[in-house]
């Protein structure tokens, strides 16, 4: 007779409650709420902004890989097979056999990037998992407007069929460099994703609008939502609930309250 307590195990997602759709997740997560404030605020310098940023990824891949990677049952015998044949853990596991490719968004999400690709390693069968690369930034106009978004060169390892493909990138103002490169993905590389995952510290809703316009197959997972400059009515209301007015963008298009460009502050380069 076997146990059947681990054959299917709910996981359930700490949830800020929003009204921007069922692809969007906000996480409840005081703890991490706490360090990304830390990231954030103006006296943490290296190398105590990598190792935040790190941290903070972890925990989201993390939550990322229990909400959305497939699981499968398992009988493994444990240690005490040698004594009792009651030795077998049986149970859900995630399962091994599920393609990943994280892209790495040069720069800010180059760190992301590499420890979401290191933790799936060390989850699914590594011989699935593919760490891509696209050089990508923001064009700004000679006011400092961001005009759009450019990519600059990629190392893409393959197709990514039947793949769940993420993104990590700390920041997501306007959305012009989540949709170029999921753009770029859906026009260039062959096959049909499982799924796409964007997992970010930060969105706007400037950010979730666009993205829910032009990929509204995108699934985003995000630690906070920043909309400090919505007029006062925004305030205290569920975030989405005046989308339309709701505002987290400066005239040059960093978010507020943010954190400053993550790119800038992760590489030391304030250009
Ligand atoms: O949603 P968007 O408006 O496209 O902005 C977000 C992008 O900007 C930041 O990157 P980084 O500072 O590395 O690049 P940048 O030089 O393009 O600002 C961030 O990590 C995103 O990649």
């Amino acid at each position: 007779m076997r146990d059947t307590l681990y054959a299917n195990v709910p996981f359930l997602l700490s949830e800020m409650p929003h009204r921007y759709g069922p692809n969007v997740h906000l996480v409840g997560n005081p703890f991490l709420l706490s360090q990304l404030a830390k990231l954030c605020s103006k006296g943490t310098v290296q190398p105590e902004i990598n190792r935040l940023v790190a941290l903070l990824y972890t925990d989201l891949v993390k939550t990322v890989i229990n909400a959305e990677f497939p699981r499968k049952m398992v009988a493994l015998p444990t240690r005490m097979i040698d004594h009792t044949p009651q030795g077998i853990y049986q149970g859900e596991v995630i399962d091994p056999a599920v393609r990943a490719v994280t892209v790495n968004i040069a720069r800010a999400g180059t760190l992301p990037s590499q420890v979401t690709y290191d933790l799936l390693n060390t989850t699914v069968d590594p011989v699935l998992v593919r760490q891509d690369h696209i050089i990508m930034s923001r064009m700004i106009d000679a006011k400092e407007t961001v005009v759009g978004s450019n990519i600059g060169g990629a190392k893409i390892g393959g197709d990514i069929d039947d793949a769940i493909v993420l993104f990590p990138d700390p920041m997501g103002a306007t959305g012009g460099s989540l949709s170029t490169a999921v753009s770029m993905y859906k026009e260039k590389v062959p096959g049909t994703p499982r799924r796409i995952l964007s997992l970010n510290l930060i969105v706007t809703p400037e950010f979730l609008r666009r993205i829910s316009r032009e990929h509204p197959d995108v699934v985003v997972y995000a630690l906070r939502l920043d909309r400090g400059l919505s007029p006062p009515e925004v305030f205290g209301t569920i975030p989405g609930e005046l989308w339309e007015k709701e505002r987290g963008l400066d005239d040059r298009q960093y978010i507020v309250p943010g954190g400053g460009g993550f790119g800038e502050i992760m590489n030391n380069a304030y250009v």
